[in-house]
Order: structure tokens, then sequence, then C-alpha cells
């Protein structure tokens, strides 16, 4: 039947089932809980950007997805299929729908800005056996590996390259988990990469250690779509990078995205990255506070003081226009100077 094939789609041309579904998952390393029963969802389609301070568990959710660490407790679904989730994870009656349900009427859980409530503390109600598990020891939690091959590629924070090998060995490793890919579908894959990097093609035989930072970071990035994947978890694309290079890899995201890969971002760069993403969630320590799309979370005041800071006092900072319109120009000079303490040169003195 053309329903159960075709997901259903919403008016922004989106699928309305996710195609990955994070049920109140609670991550910990030994005694640090580091996720507090967070909830999310990617439709397919979607770029979802994650947000938040530094230690609010950005990381973390994204290692707990891509089957690095295991969930103590909660679910994740990915494309219906269950992925991890610890011995009482299964979703109760009020749970959400469950795997095999019809599409969901409420993924984003419709517009405007959606406000959390804070989760119970820690040892309210809880089982007192649900101690922190590092690993995927329990339940139905997936290695990495088949995680990797269900269509999830992961892109760490700090790339992890191998740098003694060159690039064109580390883009190929990208693709090794797809056993069923041919040489010629290596190819068409390394080709698509080169295209959306040529950096990367002139480097090809280059040690991957010898490139700079935002050449690594756009071989991590390549590397992951080597193994075609459906969703791309991307850690901090941008940390360390300089402003021009910034954009670009925000563009090749976009375009990443264009050519029909999913996208959960975590992102310092609060506000390019609710340039380019459909929703966000926003963390903090540990907990989903505020969610909704990328428009109403850029415009949203918290967001905008916690997040937007730099922008938004940058904004504020520019000074009004004190010069008069057609004033000449050595007096809009002077009164600038004037304005932000600047030293005028003389350019004929200065250079004699
Ligand atoms: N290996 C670890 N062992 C113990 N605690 C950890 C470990 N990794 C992270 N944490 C703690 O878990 C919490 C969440 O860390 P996480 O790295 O997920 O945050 P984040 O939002 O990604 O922060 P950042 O933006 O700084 O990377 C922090 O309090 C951190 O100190």
């Amino acid at each position: 039947m053309t329903a159960a094939t075709t997901p259903a789609r919403t008016t922004d041309g989106l699928h309305d089932v996710p195609l990955l579904d994070v049920r109140d998952v609670e991550v910990a390393y030994g005694a640090v809980t580091a996720v507090r029963g967070i909830s999310l969802r990617v439709r397919s389609g979607e770029v979802v950007a994650l947000l938040g301070a530094n230690g609010a568990g950005k990381t973390t959710t994204l290692r707990m997805i891509s089957g690095l660490l295991a969930p103590v407790r909660g679910s994740v679904w990915f494309d219906g299929a269950p992925l991890a989730g610890g011995p009482n994870s299964s979703p109760g009656p009020n749970a959400g729908p469950g795997p095999n349900a019809g599409p969901s009427r409420d993924p984003g859980r419709g517009p405007g800005l959606h406000r959390r409530p804070r989760p119970r503390p820690r040892g309210s109600g809880r089982p007192s056996s649900a101690e922190p598990v590092p690993g995927r020891d329990s339940g139905a939690n997936l290695p990495v590996h088949r995680v990797a091959a269900l269509g999830i590629s992961h892109v760490p924070e700090g790339r992890r390259i191998f740098p003694a090998m060159s690039v064109a060995e580390n883009l190929t490793l990208g693709s090794f988990l797809d056993a069923r890919r041919s040489r010629e579908g290596t190819r068409r894959e390394l080709e698509r990469v080169h295209t959306l990097f040529p950096r990367l093609a002139e480097r090809s035989r280059q040690p991957a250690g010898t490139l700079s930072g935002g050449e690594q970071q756009m071989l991590a990035i390549g590397r992951a779509l080597m193994a075609r994947p459906r969703l791309i978890l991307l850690d901090e694309p941008s940390l360390g990078l300089a402003p021009k290079l910034v954009a670009t890899i925000f563009a090749v995201i976009r375009e990443i995205n264009a050519d029909g890969v999913t996208v959960l971002l975590v992102e310092q760069n609060a506000a390019a990255a609710l340039r380019i993403a459909h929703r966000g969630y926003v963390l903090d320590t540990g907990s989903v506070v505020l969610e909704g799309t990328a428009a109403d979370l850029a415009r949203d005041p918290r967001v905008r003081d916690a997040y937007l800071g730099a922008s938004h006092e940058a904004e504020q900072a520019v000074p009004e226009r004190t010069v008069p319109e057609g004033a000449p120009e050595e007096e809009v000079g002077k009164r600038l100077a004037a304005e932000t303490g600047a030293v005028e040169l003389d350019v004929e003195e200065s250079a004699g």
C-alpha cells in the first residue's frame, strides 16, 4: 500500500515520521550523570541543532546515539527500530507512538517554542539498580559498527582522523562499513566528496596529519559521507576554524542536507547553526529546556541572551550614526575617529 511505503509529508515538505527518536534518555559517566532524561526527534530531511553551554550534555548525547555510550534508562529508535535501551526502557502506554506506529502527528510538537519541565532529580522514584553503566552492555544496545551500518555516521569533536595515513586512505576507510559497496560505488562517493571539498582532491596523497585544521574538518566530514549515511551527527564542526572556513563548512552542511542526508548538529556557534537548521533543542545541564523551530529559537530572548550573546551585543554595540547624511568624507573620518578612539593617519605623511 502506498501509505505504508510513502511517509506522510508535512507542509514544510519534510517527512512527518521521526528518523531518529530519542526517548527519555539518561546517560552517566560513573557517578556523573551527564544527560538527564532527554527526548528529541529528528525527521528525515531535517537539520536539527543541539545547542547549549559547555558541559550541557551535547557530545554525550551524540556519543550515546552512535553507540559509544549506553543509556542508563530510556531508548533510542532509528527508522522505527531500536538502537539502544536499557532493560526498563520499553516505551510505556503513555510514552508516545511505538516503533511501528503510523506517521506521527506531532514530531516537532507544532509551531512555537516549547519549554521543557525539569526532570525529576536522581533518586526520586527511580530504581536504585539503575546505576551508571558505561558501554553498551544491556538491553537492545547496538555496538558502534552496527549503528554505523544502519546509516548513522558520527563526526566527533576533534575530528579523529588518522594522521599517518593519506587523505585518500582516510576517505576510503569511511566506505568500509558498507559491505555491498562496489568499487564503482566507492569511486562515485569519492567523486562526490571531492566535489564538495575540492581541497581534499588536491591533497589526496598528503598525510592527513599535515592538513590544516579546516582541511582536517573537511576530511572528517568527507570520511563520514563515504559511508553514504542517512543521518550524520556533527559535533562542533566549526570549532577553532577561521570565520571564512566556518562559512564554508556550514554551506557544505546545507548542501549535504539538500542531497538528502539528515543532520543532527551540535554547535557552540548557535547563530550559524540556527541559520541552517530547521529546528533546534537547547540543553542545559543534561536536560532539554527549550525546543522549537530555528526561527523561533533565534528570536527567543533567552536564546539570544545565553547563546547568541556575542552577536546580540555586537549588534547593540554598533554606534548610532552621528554624522549627517552627505557630510564631506574628511568630516566623516574625523567624527568616526573621535567616536571610536582611532588614530587618523595621513597617508602621505606616514609613507614619507
Ligand atoms: N569521560 C567523562 N567522564 C566523566 N565525566 C564526563 C566525561 N565526559 C563528559 N563528562 C561530563 O559530562 C557532562 C556533559 O559533557 P558533554 O561533553 O556531553 O557536554 P557538552 O555539552 O558537549 O560540552 P562542550 O560543549 O564543552 O563539549 C559534563 O559535566 C562533563 O564534565
